[in-house]
């Protein structure tokens, strides 16, 4: 799994959640390392993920292609980054030094605590409900307006077990190139993670990582989150991602 590489509206930093940005020059590097990364230990896949954002599609056609592989591609909105509401496009140390950096936190991290919603007037609204990806989904009238991450959770895993279980199953390698929240949901199933625990967890952009799963799809020892990066350049990949809603 990968979460994408920085977007343009990483730098930023905003909430962008189903805002289609694109990756930054930043960004497409990241996503090169992770292609050499992943061709320097070896990996090729039989089957890719995606959600229908173009950071995420972006950053799988990068390492893609430097691993020179031509493989079939999936992409679902479910695996689309959680929906923000009517956080979407405001800035994080802003919103942080307006409503605190604990509400803001709560609104990043927490399982079940939702962002305010979008509504009809946010300047967002007419661009992603209208958007033609999502002419097979969501349904209109399920259509979200703001998403925690339990609420991220339950349509991401109808995808990862309908769709990514039986691959995987199979004995198919498979590679998703996602979001920090939609990535979070699946990390949280798979090491059946408590909500305080998921709270800390902050996905870098652009660091693959990777499970190997047994016959029950449990991580086996040593099978799970494993970075493929310098420890220490992970380490301050999340703790840069964490520090991004605090007020400064
Ligand atoms: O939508 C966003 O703003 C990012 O993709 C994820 O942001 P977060 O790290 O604040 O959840």
């Amino acid at each position: 799994m990968v979460r994408h590489g920085e977007s343009e509206w990483n730098q930023t930093n905003l909430f962008w959640g189903w805002v289609d940005a694109h990756l930054s020059d930043k960004g497409k590097q990241e996503a090169a390392n992770a292609g050499k990364y992943l061709k320097k230990s070896g990996y090729q896949f039989d089957q890719a993920y995606t959600s229908v954002l173009s950071r995420a599609q972006e950053t799988l056609c990068i390492i893609l292609k430097i691993l020179g592989q031509r493989i079939p591609v999936e992409t679902t909105w479910r695996l689309n980054e959680r929906h923000y509401g009517a956080l979407t496009g405001l800035n994080k140390t802003e919103t942080a030094k307006k409503f605190g950096e604990e509400q803001v936190k709560l609104w990043r991290r927490s399982f079940d605590k939702p962002p305010p919603p979008m509504d009809e007037k946010h300047p967002y609204y007419q661009q992603i409900v209208c958007d033609p990806r999502y002419k097979n989904g969501p349904p209109q009238d399920k259509f979200p307006m703001f998403e925690s991450l339990k609420l991220t959770i339950e349509r991401t895993l109808p995808f990862w077990n309908e769709r990514i279980v039986p691959k995987v199953k199979a004995g198919k390698q498979v590679i998703i190139a996602a979001h920090g929240n939609s990535l979070r949901g699946i990390v949280k199933h798979l090491d059946q993670m408590s909500e305080e625990k998921i709270m800390g967890l902050n996905l870098p952009t652009g660091i693959p990582f990777v499970y190997t799963l047994d016959d029950n799809m449990k991580p086996c020892p040593d099978g799970s989150l494993q970075f493929l990066g310098d420890p220490e350049t992970v380490k301050k990949a999340m703790e840069a991602v964490a520090s991004q809603g605090k007020a400064k």
